[in-house]
């Protein structure tokens, strides 16, 4: 299928012009920006799902690699592009099922002790035919070839289409009214995140934020995230210092800026959020606040 058609196909999906579709978050940003943490946040205090589709993109280097094809080969990317169109890639998101924490404000969310945050922060693992490869795919080695893999033109076109399939399961589900545990029948609406989602994958979003901050201050969190989850020098080439990360940062955002194809880049109606200053909790405090208004514009 053409690139174009694909996308048009895509936007009917998700883009009825109807009310009756669920309302759109889009989220996109460089990375570490915050957009993952926030937006999982975002939806699971608005009780919305959510889909990382930065995942797919991580799912199919992995396999790649996996296999001994190194994406940095040009040559290679037919052999990658098949490897995306016939993996199995799901994604579950494990939200708390308490329906005050979707209400929960930041003064509430400061007056709670850390365990209690913690265990009410949603988490997302990711599946690639059936195997869990939630930590898999955040090495060193999938983050420094992760930018070549979605480069690829014929790449994008199969992960888009295995995001419209979730996505349009969420739909179905949201349309039939069904609440359940599950991370796909949550109703209401969509958070979605990446590096093309308000240009591209939901170029009608109701709401669009593209979150940056100063690469340092990624690059500190990126670290702090990598050692808290056990990131090991000897079985991975991260390099566990900031310099090597804040490089590793910029060279794919660069990356992701420069290449043809759907490249990373704010969306002009998106709204802007610089998080360097930011806790976690006012960033999600202010896109919830933006969707309830923008929905109660929607209503009158
Ligand atoms: N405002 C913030 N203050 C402190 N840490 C943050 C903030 N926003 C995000 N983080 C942390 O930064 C790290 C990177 O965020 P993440 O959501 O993974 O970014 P992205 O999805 O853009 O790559 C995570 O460990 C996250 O918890
Ligand atoms: N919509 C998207 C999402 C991710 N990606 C690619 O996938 C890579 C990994 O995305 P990610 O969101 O997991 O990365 P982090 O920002 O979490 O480090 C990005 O650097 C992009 O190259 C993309 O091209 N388009």
């Amino acid at each position: 299928m053409s690139s174009k058609r694909f996308v048009t196909q895509l936007c009917r999906g998700f883009s009825s012009a109807t009310r009756t579709r669920p309302f759109q978050v889009a989220i996109d940003g460089p990375a570490a920006s915050g957009k993952s943490t926030t937006a999982k946040m975002v939806a699971q205090r608005l009780g919305f799902s959510y889909i990382d589709t930065g995942a797919f993109y991580r799912c199919v280097t992995f396999a790649a690699l996996s296999e001994g094809i190194d994406p940095s080969h040009l040559s290679n990317a037919d052999k990658i592009t098949a490897l995306a169109e016939k993996l199995d890639i799901e994604l579950q998101t494990v939200f708390s099922e308490k329906p005050d924490s979707y209400n929960r404000t930041t003064s509430d969310w400061n007056s709670a002790s850390d365990a209690s945050r913690q265990h009410q922060l949603p988490t997302t693992r990711v599946f690639l035919d059936s195997k869990d490869v939630s930590s898999d795919i955040r090495t060193g080695t999938v983050s420094k070839h992760v930018s070549a893999v979605a480069a690829i033109g014929p790449v994008r076109e199969a992960v888009l289409q295995k995001v419209r399939n979730i996505g349009a399961t969420d739909v179905e589900a949201q349309t039939n009214n069904g609440i359940n545990s599950s991370a796909r029948s949550r109703a209401a609406g969509l958070v979605m995140d990446g590096r093309d989602i308000g240009t591209v994958v939901l170029p009608l979003a109701d709401l669009k934020v593209f979150l940056v901050a100063d690469s340092h201050v990624r690059a500190k969190r990126r670290l702090q995230e990598l050692v808290k989850n056990g990131a090991d020098p000897s079985i991975d080439d991260t390099h566990l210092n900031l310099h090597a990360v804040q490089a590793d940062l910029e060279l794919r955002d660069e990356m992701d800026r420069t290449r043809k194809i759907s490249p990373l880049r704010r969306a002009v109606d998106a709204m802007d959020l610089d998080t360097s200053n930011l806790t976690l909790e006012q960033q999600v405090d202010i896109i919830v606040q933006e969707v309830h208004r923008r929905r109660s514009h929607q209503k009158t």
